[in-house]
């Protein structure tokens, strides 16, 4: 189910080439698209056909969506599960407008309701540290659901600092820092519908 992506993948474009970004109105900042929207889609299809296929509809799943990143990724996913579905959704923060986490994690919307007895799906876009990850795991834990699982559509393994243990992955990618589908640098580029590598010179 989890496909692994390499710097090799990551299609770079220069000068001359058609930007991806352009159309969006980012013209010259990004340096390659990484997962292209119908890879994108493709798979956010196999992993909510995985998701419901653990699932019954007596007992509909409560996507719990880690706003903002994922965002783009709930909406999708959704949709694409067979089965019936709610949603509940969580503000958390570790970046701020940086591009490593801070490692201190904060509500800055909690959910609207209780999750007792219930069967809880965490969508996240990334695992990067797992740091956010790992916090809201334990968070969610102590609220007394019934079952606790998560579909994280990207994982940087090499970056990883607290393992977490996660069912459903979409793509294993790179350390690179990426933006697009849901994933800003401060707070521009989730309206891409694609996942790209931002130019260095947009951040260093
Ligand atoms: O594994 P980690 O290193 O903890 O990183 C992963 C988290 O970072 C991003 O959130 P961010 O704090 O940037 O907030 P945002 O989703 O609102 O952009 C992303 O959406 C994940 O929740
Ligand atoms: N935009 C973005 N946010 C992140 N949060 C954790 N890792 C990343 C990343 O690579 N890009």
């Amino acid at each position: 189910m989890t496909t692994t992506l390499t710097s090799d993948d990551a299609v770079r474009f220069g000068p001359g080439d058609v930007d991806p970004g352009a159309g969006y109105g980012y013209p010259g900042e990004l340096a390659a698209t990484l997962i292209a929207e119908n890879a994108l889609q493709e798979k956010i299809r196999a992993l909510a056909a995985a998701v419901a296929a653990d699932h019954d509809s007596e007992q509909p799943p409560l996507l719990v969506c880690v706003l903002k990143g994922a965002v783009m990724f709930v909406t999708d996913f959704a949709r694409a599960m067979p089965i019936p579905c709610e949603l509940e959704f969580m503000a958390v923060s570790s970046y701020g407008s940086a591009t490593s986490s801070s490692g201190v994690v904060r509500i800055l919307k909690d959910l609207d309701r209780d999750i007792t007895g219930r069967r809880v799906v965490i969508v996240e876009d990334i695992i990067d540290s797992g740091l956010t990850l790992s916090w809201l795991l334990k968070n969610l834990a102590s609220r007394g659901p019934a079952a606790i699982d998560v579909v994280a559509l990207l994982r940087k393994p090499e970056a990883v600092k607290v393992e977490v243990e996660v069912r459903y992955i979409g793509f294993d990618i790179p350390t690179d820092f990426v933006v697009g589908y849901g994933l800003d640098f401060a707070e521009r580029y989730r309206d891409l519908p694609f996942v790209g590598l931002l130019g260095e010179h947009m951040y260093r």
